[in-house]
């Protein structure tokens, strides 16, 4: 059988994106990893599939898969290219659309020149919600991690963030830390690990190794993450502009219980089948 995709990107974040209201999809994880593969597959950092709603006052749900075959709760850049995947495939003519993902209802804004603008819903930072395993909530924790002792912020966007900051994110330890931190004990959902350096109280460089994807050109939710967990460290102010390696967002908060705005871009690459 074949099934129509389209290939979209967020700041160089890239999908496999299927309308699964007019076809079945059954995700299933190896078929997923073979899709993710960029050799044997389609190739890119998750996939996400288009269904009729699940919650109230919804019109679609959207389910996100990580390249290694894992659902997750939430995909900050995965949001904005399904808000312009079902606009161009005329799914919808709203320019404000609600949605469903597995980590509750967010609503997308279809603004000019290919910007999103989303409405993120609030923070989590409760460990116990996150999850993260630590006493007491706080603006950092202490991290044991290969001997060494560093220091963390833990945020949920509906999905679990680590951020760490860093003198210069050229040199950080992507690499060597990213993957030991992802699967540290004390997320015991795994973790997606951002390493940001904060330039001024207004703007920020961020580089992120995803849970289930390893490091991406870009990551909206780990962009909110980083934003908020900057905020509760005192060092950056309620309007941010994030610089990552495929471009930047604007991530706007302004504090503790409130909810949070991501803006940035989405754009399709191109259409194709693939045979299942
Ligand atoms: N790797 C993430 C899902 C994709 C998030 C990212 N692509 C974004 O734009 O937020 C996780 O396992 O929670």
């Amino acid at each position: 059988m074949k099934l129509r995709f389209t290939k979209m990107q967020g700041l160089g974040n890239d999908f496999v994106v299927f309308d699964a209201i007019s076809q079945s999809i059954d995700p299933d994880p190896t078929w997923i990893r073979h899709l993710a593969d960029r050799r044997f597959g389609v190739g890119c950092d998750q996939v996400l599939l288009v269904e009729p709603p699940r919650l109230p006052d919804t019109d679609f749900q959207y389910r996100i898969f990580n390249a290694d075959g894992s659902e997750v709760e939430q995909c900050g850049n995965g949001a904005r290219c399904f808000a312009r995947f079902v606009r161009d495939r005329g799914l919808t003519d709203k320019d404000e659309i609600p949605v469903g993902t597995a980590a509750g209802a967010i609503r997308l804004y279809l603004g000019p020149n290919d910007q999103v603008r989303v409405d993120m819903g609030v923070p989590i930072l409760e460990p116990v919600r996150i999850p993260f395993i630590a006493d007491t909530q706080a603006s950092a924790y202490e991290l044991e991690v290969d001997d060494r002792r560093l220091t963390v912020g833990a945020v949920s966007m509906g999905n679990p963030h680590a951020v760490l900051l860093v003198e210069d994110v050229d040199r950080a330890p992507v690499e060597r830390l990213g993957p030991l931190i992802e699967i540290h004990p004390r997320f015991p959902q795994r973790v997606n690990v951002g390493f940001m350096q904060i330039l001024d109280p207004g703007h920020a460089r961020l580089r992120v190794f995803e849970r289930g994807a390893g490091e991406t050109l870009a990551c909206g939710t780990g962009a909110c993450a980083a934003m908020v967990s900057g905020q509760m460290r005192g060092l950056l102010e309620d309007r941010v502009q994030v610089k990552l390696p495929g471009g930047d967002l604007m991530i706007e908060w302004p504090g503790p219980g409130e909810t949070l705005w991501m803006t940035g871009p989405a754009e399709s690459v191109f259409h194709g089948e693939i045979e299942r």
